[in-house]
Protein backbone atom coordinates (compact mmCIF):
# COMPACT_ATOMS: atom_id res chain seq x y z
CA UNK A 1 0.00 0.00 0.00
CA UNK A 2 1.29 3.87 -0.46
CA UNK A 3 -0.41 6.62 0.02
CA UNK A 4 -2.04 7.04 -3.22
CA UNK A 5 -4.24 4.21 -2.15
CA UNK A 6 -5.02 4.44 1.43
CA UNK A 7 -8.59 5.31 1.67
CA UNK A 8 -10.62 8.34 2.90
CA UNK A 9 -13.12 9.72 5.63
CA UNK A 10 -14.99 12.45 4.68
CA UNK A 11 -14.98 15.00 7.18
CA UNK A 12 -17.76 18.27 7.31
CA UNK A 13 -16.65 21.15 9.52
CA UNK A 14 -17.72 24.96 9.73
CA UNK A 15 -14.48 26.97 9.07
CA UNK A 16 -13.90 30.54 10.90
CA UNK A 17 -15.92 32.21 8.56
CA UNK A 18 -18.69 29.65 9.13
CA UNK A 19 -18.65 28.31 5.85
CA UNK A 20 -19.37 24.50 5.77
CA UNK A 21 -16.12 22.68 4.35
CA UNK A 22 -15.66 18.87 3.78
CA UNK A 23 -11.87 17.62 4.22
CA UNK A 24 -10.86 14.47 3.08
CA UNK A 25 -8.66 12.80 5.94
CA UNK A 26 -6.63 9.43 5.33
CA UNK A 27 -7.94 6.08 7.31
CA UNK A 28 -4.83 5.67 9.99
CA UNK A 29 -5.25 1.94 9.73
CA UNK A 30 -4.32 2.46 6.05
CA UNK A 31 -1.29 4.36 6.88
CA UNK A 32 0.06 2.79 9.66
CA UNK A 33 1.47 0.59 6.51
CA UNK A 34 3.40 3.03 5.59
CA UNK A 35 7.17 3.84 7.06
CA UNK A 36 6.76 7.73 6.30
CA UNK A 37 4.73 10.07 8.38
CA UNK A 38 2.38 12.14 6.51
CA UNK A 39 3.07 15.90 7.02
CA UNK A 40 -0.89 16.36 8.00
CA UNK A 41 0.14 14.40 11.71
CA UNK A 42 2.91 15.82 12.81
CA UNK A 43 1.83 17.89 15.72
CA UNK A 44 3.15 21.36 16.08
CA UNK A 45 5.50 20.20 19.38
CA UNK A 46 7.50 17.25 19.58
CA UNK A 47 5.88 14.74 22.09
CA UNK A 48 8.32 14.98 25.39
CA UNK A 49 9.08 11.81 27.44
CA UNK A 50 7.10 11.55 30.10
CA UNK A 51 6.92 9.57 33.49
CA UNK A 52 4.35 6.65 34.37
CA UNK A 53 2.76 6.76 37.54
CA UNK A 54 0.33 4.54 39.40
CA UNK A 55 -2.82 6.04 39.80
CA UNK A 56 -5.01 5.17 43.10
CA UNK A 57 -7.43 2.32 42.65
CA UNK A 58 -10.77 2.83 43.95
CA UNK A 59 -12.51 -0.41 45.46
CA UNK A 60 -16.04 -0.44 44.50
CA UNK A 61 -17.31 -2.80 47.29
CA UNK A 62 -16.11 -0.72 49.70
CA UNK A 63 -18.34 1.83 48.67
CA UNK A 64 -21.48 -0.39 48.92
CA UNK A 65 -23.89 0.32 51.97
CA UNK A 66 -23.13 -2.39 54.25
CA UNK A 67 -23.81 -1.48 58.03
CA UNK A 68 -20.54 -3.56 58.72
CA UNK A 69 -18.62 -1.81 56.14
CA UNK A 70 -18.64 1.77 58.29
CA UNK A 71 -15.12 2.20 58.76
CA UNK A 72 -13.85 0.61 55.85
CA UNK A 73 -16.42 2.46 53.66
CA UNK A 74 -15.44 6.21 55.38
CA UNK A 75 -11.95 5.15 54.42
CA UNK A 76 -12.59 4.23 50.60
CA UNK A 77 -14.45 7.53 50.60
CA UNK A 78 -11.22 9.21 51.57
CA UNK A 79 -9.33 7.94 49.22
CA UNK A 80 -11.83 8.59 46.38
CA UNK A 81 -12.09 12.52 47.18
CA UNK A 82 -8.07 12.48 47.29
CA UNK A 83 -7.82 10.66 44.16
CA UNK A 84 -10.44 12.43 42.25
CA UNK A 85 -9.11 15.70 43.59
CA UNK A 86 -5.31 14.93 42.87
CA UNK A 87 -5.79 13.14 39.79
CA UNK A 88 -8.95 13.36 38.46
CA UNK A 89 -8.92 10.23 37.25
CA UNK A 90 -9.16 6.74 39.49
CA UNK A 91 -8.81 3.13 38.63
CA UNK A 92 -11.94 0.83 40.10
CA UNK A 93 -11.62 -2.38 41.23
CA UNK A 94 -14.49 -5.00 42.72
CA UNK A 95 -17.03 -2.74 39.93
CA UNK A 96 -19.16 -5.72 39.34
CA UNK A 97 -18.63 -5.66 36.16
CA UNK A 98 -18.45 -9.16 34.58
CA UNK A 99 -15.42 -9.92 32.85
CA UNK A 100 -17.47 -11.83 30.26
CA UNK A 101 -19.00 -8.32 29.19
CA UNK A 102 -15.68 -6.39 29.02
CA UNK A 103 -14.24 -10.01 26.93
CA UNK A 104 -17.56 -9.33 24.49
CA UNK A 105 -16.97 -5.73 24.33
CA UNK A 106 -13.08 -6.07 23.60
CA UNK A 107 -13.83 -9.00 20.40
CA UNK A 108 -16.76 -6.75 18.91
CA UNK A 109 -14.43 -3.76 18.72
CA UNK A 110 -11.85 -5.69 17.53
CA UNK A 111 -13.79 -7.69 14.72
CA UNK A 112 -15.41 -4.37 13.65
CA UNK A 113 -11.57 -2.64 13.22
CA UNK A 114 -10.52 -5.68 11.25
CA UNK A 115 -13.19 -5.32 8.67
CA UNK A 116 -12.39 -3.75 5.62
CA UNK A 117 -12.42 0.39 4.74
CA UNK A 118 -15.64 -1.11 2.59
CA UNK A 119 -16.92 -3.18 4.51
CA UNK A 120 -16.53 -0.74 7.73
CA UNK A 121 -18.64 1.62 5.68
CA UNK A 122 -21.00 -0.79 4.68
CA UNK A 123 -21.56 -1.57 8.42
CA UNK A 124 -22.15 1.73 9.95
CA UNK A 125 -24.77 4.29 9.06
CA UNK A 126 -24.32 7.64 9.48
CA UNK A 127 -25.64 10.64 11.67
CA UNK A 128 -27.31 13.51 9.88
CA UNK A 129 -25.39 16.40 11.13
CA UNK A 130 -23.47 15.48 14.36
CA UNK A 131 -20.11 15.23 12.89
CA UNK A 132 -18.43 13.77 16.06
CA UNK A 133 -20.09 11.25 15.96
CA UNK A 134 -19.98 8.07 13.39
CA UNK A 135 -17.12 6.07 12.09
CA UNK A 136 -14.26 9.01 11.17
CA UNK A 137 -12.64 11.82 13.41
CA UNK A 138 -13.35 14.19 16.02
CA UNK A 139 -12.34 18.18 16.29
CA UNK A 140 -11.33 18.76 12.90
CA UNK A 141 -11.72 22.19 12.30
CA UNK A 142 -9.40 23.31 9.12
CA UNK A 143 -7.30 21.70 6.45
CA UNK A 144 -4.09 22.63 8.03
CA UNK A 145 -4.56 21.41 11.80
CA UNK A 146 -2.41 18.74 12.60
CA UNK A 147 -4.51 15.78 12.90
CA UNK A 148 -4.67 12.65 15.71
CA UNK A 149 -3.28 9.36 15.06
CA UNK A 150 -6.52 7.65 15.49
CA UNK A 151 -9.60 5.99 14.16
CA UNK A 152 -12.83 5.92 16.11
CA UNK A 153 -16.52 5.09 15.93
CA UNK A 154 -18.71 7.03 17.71
CA UNK A 155 -22.95 5.88 18.66
CA UNK A 156 -25.55 7.32 21.36
CA UNK A 157 -26.14 4.34 23.02
CA UNK A 158 -28.54 5.91 25.20
CA UNK A 159 -31.13 6.77 25.84
CA UNK A 160 -32.17 3.96 23.69
CA UNK A 161 -34.66 5.57 21.03
CA UNK A 162 -32.00 8.17 20.17
CA UNK A 163 -30.76 6.40 17.33
CA UNK A 164 -34.51 5.88 15.87
CA UNK A 165 -34.57 6.18 12.41
CA UNK A 166 -31.11 6.87 11.91
CA UNK A 167 -28.92 3.18 11.28
CA UNK A 168 -25.55 4.26 13.16
CA UNK A 169 -25.02 1.25 14.89
CA UNK A 170 -22.51 -1.43 12.92
CA UNK A 171 -24.21 -4.37 11.45
CA UNK A 172 -20.91 -5.96 11.62
CA UNK A 173 -20.23 -8.23 13.86
CA UNK A 174 -23.67 -8.91 14.31
CA UNK A 175 -23.40 -8.82 17.96
CA UNK A 176 -22.26 -5.57 18.08
CA UNK A 177 -24.66 -3.53 19.35
CA UNK A 178 -26.34 -5.97 21.71
CA UNK A 179 -23.07 -6.46 23.73
CA UNK A 180 -21.84 -2.84 23.85
CA UNK A 181 -25.58 -2.04 24.94
CA UNK A 182 -25.18 -4.69 28.00
CA UNK A 183 -22.16 -3.18 28.95
CA UNK A 184 -23.75 0.49 28.85
CA UNK A 185 -26.43 -1.20 31.19
CA UNK A 186 -23.48 -2.06 33.53
CA UNK A 187 -21.63 1.14 33.69
CA UNK A 188 -24.62 3.03 34.36
CA UNK A 189 -25.62 1.21 37.37
CA UNK A 190 -21.88 1.58 38.47
CA UNK A 191 -21.74 4.98 37.55
CA UNK A 192 -24.32 6.07 39.30
CA UNK A 193 -23.14 4.53 42.52
CA UNK A 194 -20.37 6.41 41.45
CA UNK A 195 -21.62 9.89 41.48
CA UNK A 196 -23.79 9.38 44.65
CA UNK A 197 -19.92 8.39 46.34
CA UNK A 198 -18.35 11.41 45.22
CA UNK A 199 -21.33 13.83 46.35
CA UNK A 200 -20.96 12.06 49.91
CA UNK A 201 -16.66 11.89 49.84
CA UNK A 202 -16.91 15.59 49.14
CA UNK A 203 -19.77 16.16 52.26
CA UNK A 204 -22.36 17.57 49.91
CA UNK A 205 -26.25 15.92 50.15
CA UNK A 206 -25.55 12.56 48.36
CA UNK A 207 -27.81 13.25 45.40
CA UNK A 208 -26.04 16.53 44.41
CA UNK A 209 -24.59 15.11 40.96
CA UNK A 210 -27.35 12.23 40.80
CA UNK A 211 -30.51 14.51 40.62
CA UNK A 212 -29.47 16.04 37.43
CA UNK A 213 -29.79 11.75 35.63
CA UNK A 214 -32.57 10.31 34.63
CA UNK A 215 -33.45 6.94 33.49
CA UNK A 216 -35.14 7.46 30.40
CA UNK A 217 -32.85 10.83 29.03
CA UNK A 218 -29.15 10.64 30.12
CA UNK A 219 -27.10 10.38 27.50
CA UNK A 220 -24.13 8.04 27.31
CA UNK A 221 -22.19 8.32 24.35
CA UNK A 222 -19.28 5.54 23.54
CA UNK A 223 -16.42 6.43 21.40
CA UNK A 224 -14.44 3.49 20.23
CA UNK A 225 -10.99 4.91 19.81
CA UNK A 226 -8.24 3.08 17.47
CA UNK A 227 -4.59 3.97 17.91
CA UNK A 228 -2.42 1.92 15.37
CA UNK A 229 1.40 1.93 15.64
CA UNK A 230 2.21 5.01 14.64
CA UNK A 231 5.82 5.32 12.59
CA UNK A 232 7.45 8.23 14.45
CA UNK A 233 5.75 8.12 18.25
CA UNK A 234 7.36 11.37 18.66
CA UNK A 235 5.72 13.80 17.02
CA UNK A 236 2.13 12.05 16.58
CA UNK A 237 -0.72 12.38 19.33
CA UNK A 238 -3.55 9.49 19.20
CA UNK A 239 -5.86 12.43 20.81
CA UNK A 240 -4.76 16.04 21.29
CA UNK A 241 -5.17 17.72 24.65
CA UNK A 242 -8.57 17.63 25.68
CA UNK A 243 -10.57 17.74 28.85
CA UNK A 244 -13.94 15.51 28.74
CA UNK A 245 -17.65 16.83 28.17
CA UNK A 246 -19.11 14.49 30.55
CA UNK A 247 -20.16 13.99 33.57
CA UNK A 248 -18.21 11.24 34.04
CA UNK A 249 -16.14 8.82 31.52
CA UNK A 250 -15.60 5.41 32.03
CA UNK A 251 -12.52 3.73 30.19
CA UNK A 252 -11.59 0.51 28.99
CA UNK A 253 -8.28 -0.34 27.14
CA UNK A 254 -6.76 -3.03 25.59
CA UNK A 255 -4.33 -4.98 23.37
CA UNK A 256 -1.40 -2.40 25.07
CA UNK A 257 -1.33 -0.97 28.31
CA UNK A 258 0.45 2.69 27.59
CA UNK A 259 -0.99 5.61 26.19
CA UNK A 260 -3.37 7.88 28.31
CA UNK A 261 -1.36 10.84 29.81
CA UNK A 262 -2.74 13.23 32.62
CA UNK A 263 -1.13 16.51 33.20
CA UNK A 264 -0.89 17.16 36.50
CA UNK A 265 1.49 20.14 38.03
CA UNK A 266 3.85 21.29 35.13
CA UNK A 267 4.02 17.57 33.54
CA UNK A 268 2.49 15.02 31.05
CA UNK A 269 1.83 12.13 33.70
CA UNK A 270 1.64 8.21 31.56
CA UNK A 271 -1.18 6.43 33.55
CA UNK A 272 0.21 2.88 34.51
CA UNK A 273 -3.17 1.08 33.24
CA UNK A 274 -3.07 -2.01 35.11
CA UNK A 275 -4.69 -5.24 33.50
CA UNK A 276 -7.97 -5.37 33.74
CA UNK A 277 -8.68 -1.65 34.84
CA UNK A 278 -11.32 0.26 34.30
CA UNK A 279 -10.65 3.84 34.82
CA UNK A 280 -13.29 7.04 35.81
CA UNK A 281 -12.37 10.32 34.68
CA UNK A 282 -13.86 12.96 36.12
CA UNK A 283 -15.77 15.18 33.28
CA UNK A 284 -16.70 19.05 32.85
CA UNK A 285 -19.78 18.95 34.34
CA UNK A 286 -18.94 17.63 37.81
CA UNK A 287 -16.33 20.35 37.89
CA UNK A 288 -18.99 22.99 37.09
CA UNK A 289 -21.82 20.75 39.42
CA UNK A 290 -19.17 20.70 42.36
CA UNK A 291 -17.89 24.31 41.59
CA UNK A 292 -15.00 23.24 41.16
CA UNK A 293 -14.22 21.17 43.93
CA UNK A 294 -13.13 18.31 41.65
CA UNK A 295 -12.04 19.19 38.15
CA UNK A 296 -11.77 17.83 35.26
CA UNK A 297 -8.10 16.74 33.95
CA UNK A 298 -6.68 17.84 31.27
CA UNK A 299 -5.10 14.90 29.16
CA UNK A 300 -4.56 13.32 26.07
CA UNK A 301 -2.86 10.13 24.06
CA UNK A 302 0.22 9.18 23.43
CA UNK A 303 0.88 6.76 20.53
CA UNK A 304 3.85 3.75 20.40
CA UNK A 305 5.38 2.27 17.54
CA UNK A 306 4.77 -1.22 17.59
CA UNK A 307 1.95 -1.39 19.24
CA UNK A 308 -1.42 -0.82 18.32
CA UNK A 309 -4.37 -0.03 21.53
CA UNK A 310 -7.90 0.55 21.98
CA UNK A 311 -9.86 2.06 24.44
CA UNK A 312 -13.76 2.31 25.01
CA UNK A 313 -14.91 5.74 26.13
CA UNK A 314 -18.34 5.67 27.73
CA UNK A 315 -19.91 9.68 28.34
CA UNK A 316 -21.97 9.73 31.04
CA UNK A 317 -24.30 12.88 30.98
CA UNK A 318 -27.45 14.56 32.32
CA UNK A 319 -29.92 15.12 29.43
CA UNK A 320 -29.39 18.00 27.24
CA UNK A 321 -32.26 20.07 28.20
CA UNK A 322 -30.91 20.21 31.84
CA UNK A 323 -29.57 23.32 33.77
CA UNK A 324 -26.87 22.62 36.15
CA UNK A 325 -26.25 24.86 39.26
CA UNK A 326 -23.47 24.57 40.66
CA UNK A 327 -23.23 24.21 44.61
CA UNK A 328 -22.51 27.71 46.65
CA UNK A 329 -18.91 28.46 47.20
CA UNK A 330 -16.34 30.57 45.72
CA UNK A 331 -15.09 29.18 42.16
CA UNK A 332 -17.77 31.37 40.19
CA UNK A 333 -19.20 28.86 38.16
CA UNK A 334 -22.91 29.70 36.56
CA UNK A 335 -25.77 27.66 36.12
CA UNK A 336 -25.23 26.09 32.66
CA UNK A 337 -27.84 24.47 30.29
CA UNK A 338 -26.02 20.83 29.16
CA UNK A 339 -27.23 20.62 25.58
CA UNK A 340 -25.64 23.93 25.25
CA UNK A 341 -22.51 23.40 26.79
CA UNK A 342 -21.61 20.16 24.31
CA UNK A 343 -22.89 22.32 21.47
CA UNK A 344 -19.83 24.95 22.50
CA UNK A 345 -17.60 22.10 23.39
CA UNK A 346 -18.13 20.70 20.15
CA UNK A 347 -17.98 24.23 18.19
CA UNK A 348 -14.68 25.59 20.38
CA UNK A 349 -12.30 22.25 20.12
CA UNK A 350 -9.82 21.54 19.52
CA UNK A 351 -8.41 24.61 22.33
CA UNK A 352 -4.61 24.55 23.57
CA UNK A 353 -5.90 25.17 26.91
CA UNK A 354 -8.76 24.09 28.99
CA UNK A 355 -10.92 27.09 28.13
CA UNK A 356 -14.14 25.30 26.84
CA UNK A 357 -15.43 25.54 30.86
CA UNK A 358 -15.39 29.06 30.90
CA UNK A 359 -18.57 29.23 29.25
CA UNK A 360 -19.88 28.28 32.83
CA UNK A 361 -17.74 31.26 33.93
CA UNK A 362 -18.81 33.86 32.00
O1 LIG B 1 -7.74 6.21 24.96
C1 LIG B 1 -7.74 6.72 26.08
O2 LIG B 1 -7.14 6.22 27.05
C2 LIG B 1 -8.43 8.03 26.33
C3 LIG B 1 -9.50 8.38 25.36
C4 LIG B 1 -10.09 9.72 25.62
O3 LIG B 1 -9.53 10.57 26.27
C5 LIG B 1 -11.42 10.04 25.06
O4 LIG B 1 -11.97 9.23 24.28
O5 LIG B 1 -11.95 11.12 25.41
FE1 LIG C 1 -10.94 12.08 26.95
Amino acid sequence: MDINNVNFHETKFTDQNGIPQTTRIPVVQDLARLKNLPQRFIQLSSISKSFSHDIPAIDIEKLGGDPESGAARVEELDKLVTAAKEWGVFFIKNHGIDSCILNDVKNVVKGFFQLSFEEKKASVGSYKSVDNMGYGRNFVKSENQPLDWIDRLTMKAAPRDATQGLNVWPQNPPNFRKVIEKYVDAARELLNGLLQALAEALSLDKYTFLQYFDEEKSEINVRVNYYPPSPRPDLTLGITPHSDASALTLLLQFNSSNGLQVFKGSEWITVKWPNEGLLVNIGDFIEIMSNGRVRSPWHRVVNQMDLDRFSVALFYNPPPEKEIVPVEENEGYKKVNVGAYLKHYYEISPTSSKEVILFAKE
